[in-house]
């Protein structure tokens, strides 16, 4: 049953719609561009709201608020992550303070939600919960808390004009089947059960340019990870760095390329992508993966999480990892973004022009696995359009369901100023062109930057061509 107000509900606002839960429901509606109010109806007496953060949390709130409630007792489950209760801190426990005369916040740490309702519930006749991501978990999130819960259910979902992720959208079904957790992949003796039966070499290809400070330990990591079987070679390539980045790896007797030095007949770019371009030169291995040397987070988590979906699911090619890297805004107090190009650049281009790959959390992450004869089709660029370039042809040429991305966990890697990120987005934004191929937008390689202070400019301009090469032309013989 559907009703569009719950006479119940003492709501003193119009901006509500209120639909009704009962036990055999098996139906719910959304309504756009209105708060929905799920609920088994307003009980009087003691109420609470048991919330994490975001704006189906804040939501909450605003129900409350508007239905005369001037007290409100709010349980927040502590975060694993502790970054993440800045979100409950901004969405929840900051507004909760202007909007309520009362507030009683408590932090607990049950190890889920349902023993959490299991040890609140006898002492509240109502509970209220922000709605799960997808409208499609409503109905099982509630279900599920009714199994724990005897008093009145609410959940609410916040207005929006956003469209929601449902069972038929492609993209939803692929977050849902191929996006991992590295940690489901931490058991060495199950992935060199699967490493055997596939019967595939990996190698780690280390790219590096000036990471005396972190590369050692990324080194190190990567060799516990070979030492475990998991991974049959660790290999550094160098763009020729000038502080003792090389000298600190082959301390760890690992095999160290200058890629320039590499196949030195083909000629040599700067960049990123030439020195994964040259990495297949000097290994055979069926399967490469890249990890940025860094990274200071650096974990074993990073290499047999990457590799984990391709060595359980055989029809995966292409991997990518993702993290959170989160970044403090001033309003908000923190975003968990996925990174500024990503967020500013490469997020809205690929919605609009590429909407395949919208799924992929960090797009641009330079830590990435795939198998050899699925990079010797592509077409690779010199500088940091890399990335990008591979993610899009991964898809092209073998299918989004061919690729996946897994969780990480967090990065904490040195960070770009603006005009470098400025630069990035440059290279990667004439990589997409060209991918594209809407060349005729025209190919302007200059990027001019015009500094102005006390009435006088300065002009700065930087030359990006975009160095292109390809394995069937170049190298064939050798690889
Ligand atoms: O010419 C170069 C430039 C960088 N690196 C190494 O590549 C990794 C990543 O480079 P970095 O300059 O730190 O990139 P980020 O600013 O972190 O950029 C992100 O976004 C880029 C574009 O997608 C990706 O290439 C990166 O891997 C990803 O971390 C590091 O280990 C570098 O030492 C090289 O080996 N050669
Ligand atoms: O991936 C990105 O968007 C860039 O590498 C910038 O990342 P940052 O904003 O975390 O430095």
């Amino acid at each position: 049953m559907v009703t569009e107000k719950f006479v119940g509900w003492p709501l003193v606002e119009q901006d509500y719609a209120v639909h009704i839960l009962t036990p055999d429901i098996n139906n719910i509606k959304d309504i756009k561009d209105k708060t929905v109010i799920y609920t088994e109806g307003w009980q009087q007496g003691p109420l609470a709201a048991v919330l994490r953060g975001g704006i189906n949390a804040k939501a909450v709130l605003d129900v409350l608020a508007a239905s005369g409630v001037r007290e409100i007792t709010i349980f927040h489950l502590e975060e694993k992550i502790p970054y993440l209760e800045d979100v409950f801190l901004s969405s929840v426990v900051a507004p909760a303070h202007e909007m309520f005369d009362h507030v009683a916040v408590h932090w607990r740490r049950e190890p889920s939600i349902y023993d959490l309702v299991t040890q609140i519930g006898k002492d509240y006749n109502m509970l209220l919960f922000g709605a799960p991501l997808a409208l499609s978990e409503i109905l099982p999130f509630y279900k599920s808390i009714k199994e724990y819960y005897a008093g009145s259910i609410t959940i609410v979902k916040a207005s929006s004009h956003d469209i929601e992720f449902d069972e038929t959208d492609e993209i939803y079904k692929w977050l849902r089947q191929r996006t991992f957790e590295a940690t489901d992949f931490a058991l060495p003796s199950v992935l060199r059960s699967h490493k055997k039966k596939l019967n595939k070499k990996i190698a780690v290809i280390l790219p590096s340019l000036n990471e005396e400070r972190t590369v050692g330990n990324v080194i190190e990591t990567a060799l516990e990870v070979k030492d475990a079987g998991i991974i049959d070679e660790v290999i550094l390539v160098d763009s020729q760095s000038t502080d003792n980045t090389v000298s600190v790896a082959e301390t760890f007797g690992i095999p160290v390329f200058r890629h320039p030095e590499i196949e030195p007949q083909l000629g040599s770019y700067r960049g990123k992508g030439e020195a994964m371009y040259k990495s297949l030169f000097v290994t055979d291995c069926d399967i490469l993966a890249w990890v940025d040397t860094d990274i200071e987070s650096i974990t074993p988590r990073f290499f047999y999480g990457l590799l984990g979906p391709m060595l359980t699911h055989p029809e995966i090619k292409f991997s990518k990892g993702y993290f959170s890297r989160p970044v403090r805004v001033e309003a908000s107090g923190l975003e968990l973004g996925g990174g500024r190009v990503t967020e500013i650049f490469a997020r809205p281009w690929i919605n609009a022009f590429l909407p395949q790959l919208s799924g992929f959390i960090q797009p641009l992450a330079g830590t990435v696995a795939i198998y050899r004869e699925e990079m010797l089709k592509m077409r690779i660029p010199a500088n940091y359009g890399v990335e990008i370039a591979m993610l899009v042809q991964a898809v092209a040429n073998a299918g989004l369901w061919s690729t996946c991305q897994v969780n990480l966990g967090e990065v904490i890697h040195r960070s770009k100023d603006v005009a470098s990120l400025s630069e990035m987005s440059f290279q990667i934004l004439q990589v997409l062109i060209e991918l594209m191929g809407i060349k005729e937008l025209g190919r302007h390689e200059t990027l001019r930057r015009v500094y102005s202070a006390f009435g006088k400019f300065e002009l700065s301009s930087k030359r990006f061509k975009t160095f292109w090469r390809e394995y069937k032309s170049e190298a064939s013989d050798k690889i």
